[in-house]
């Protein structure tokens, strides 16, 4: 459906280089760290941004130089741009307005996306007035009701309590089977929730692109370690181990037990689970624990590594 050909874009202290990038008609992540050149892809995409060189094609069309107003894409920005002197039910009847649109017809789409994103009744409410989570939603109400034929969100959640996040990324995924998404995040949970596909941008590069299988095998160690992956090397092997994917024990000094021996370093309780650093020689190693293996900082455990993925 889209397709990002060699897309490069540079400013004096970054580059965004050669992407490409061919994204089907589903649910895309972008994921990567602060600053890895998500939202300037984004911005390509919409025609704010011009790139340097590289080519977007939207379903074999070339509409690198096309004007963004005749994309139809809707784009919601991080901070959601809505304007403050409207209420809620003029922010989202502004696109409309601006295509001449009849009162009817903009009353019946604002109406009917309205319920669909639980805000009808907030319409008469300013922006300034209302929460992130309804921001957010009049703010994806006001790109639905165009129909766009790609919606782009720029870090959706960044804005809301974790409380919210939940229900709004059940939200999404329902939106998701309206629109074709493209969505920036840095958030793994988001992305392996939502994403059908995954592009892992870092640094202005490329550095992944597939579907969930990507967060099972990262297949380098730059990946692997923005993955929160452990990186463990021993005289036979290199290879990456997840947080969650190491069993940790108590050690009973039993001198029949085969696993490796290592001392907790420091420890993180979430109430439910617990964030453990393990020494072991030099190495510190990243696990989680739940409340049936209790453990605490200075103790000596066992632990056994579920599932290795050898990383070159
Ligand atoms: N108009 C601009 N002029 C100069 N540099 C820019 C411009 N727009 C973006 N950049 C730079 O490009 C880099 C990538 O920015 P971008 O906003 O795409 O990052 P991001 O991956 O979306 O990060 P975040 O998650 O923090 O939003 C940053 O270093 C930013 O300062």
């Amino acid at each position: 459906m889209l397709k990002l050909e060699n897309l490069c874009k540079s400013w004096k202290e970054f580059q965004l280089k050669s992407v490409n990038l061919e994204i089907e008609n589903n649910y895309c992540i972008l994921l990567g760290p602060s600053g890895a050149g998500k939202s300037v892809i984004i911005q390509c995409i919409t025609g704010i941004l011009k790139p340097d060189s590289g080519k977007i094609y939207f379903n074999g069309e070339d509409i690198t130089e096309m004007p963004p107003e005749k994309r139809n894409f809707g784009y919601v920005p991080q901070n959601y741009a809505l304007f403050p002197n409207m209420n809620v039910y003029n922010n989202i009847a502004y696109g409309m307005k601006l295509r001449k649109y009849s009162k009817a017809e903009i009353e019946k789409k604002v109406m009917e996306i309205s319920e669909f994103l639980h805000i009808s009744h907030i319409l008469d409410r300013k922006p300034t007035t209302l929460s992130g989570g309804e921001q957010q939603r009049v703010a994806i109400a006001r790109a639905l009701v165009l129909d766009p034929k790609i919606l782009l969100l720029d870090e959706p959640t960044s804005a809301l309590d974790t409380n919210i996040k939940e229900s709004v990324i059940s939200e999404l995924k329902k939106i998701g089977e309206l629109v074709p998404v493209i969505h920036i995040t840095h958030d793994f949970v988001e992305a392996k929730t939502l994403g059908n596909q995954i592009a892992i941008l870092i640094n202005g590069e490329l550095n992944d692109f597939g579907n969930q299988g990507i967060f099972k095998t990262p297949k380098n160690e730059k990946i692997a370690n923005f993955l929160g992956y452990n990186i463990i090397s021993n005289n036979e092997e290199t290879f990456a181990v997840a947080p969650e994917e190491i069993v940790v024990k108590k050690s009973l000094n039993d001198e029949n037990d085969e696993n490796i021996m290592g001392t907790v370093e420091s420890l993180v309780d979430f109430g439910y689970y617990k964030k453990l650093t393990v020494n072991i020689g030099d190495t510190a190693v990243k696990t989680i624990t739940d409340g049936e293996n209790p453990v605490n900082i200075g103790d000596t455990v066992s632990i056994m590594y579920q599932r290795k993925v050898p990383i070159n």
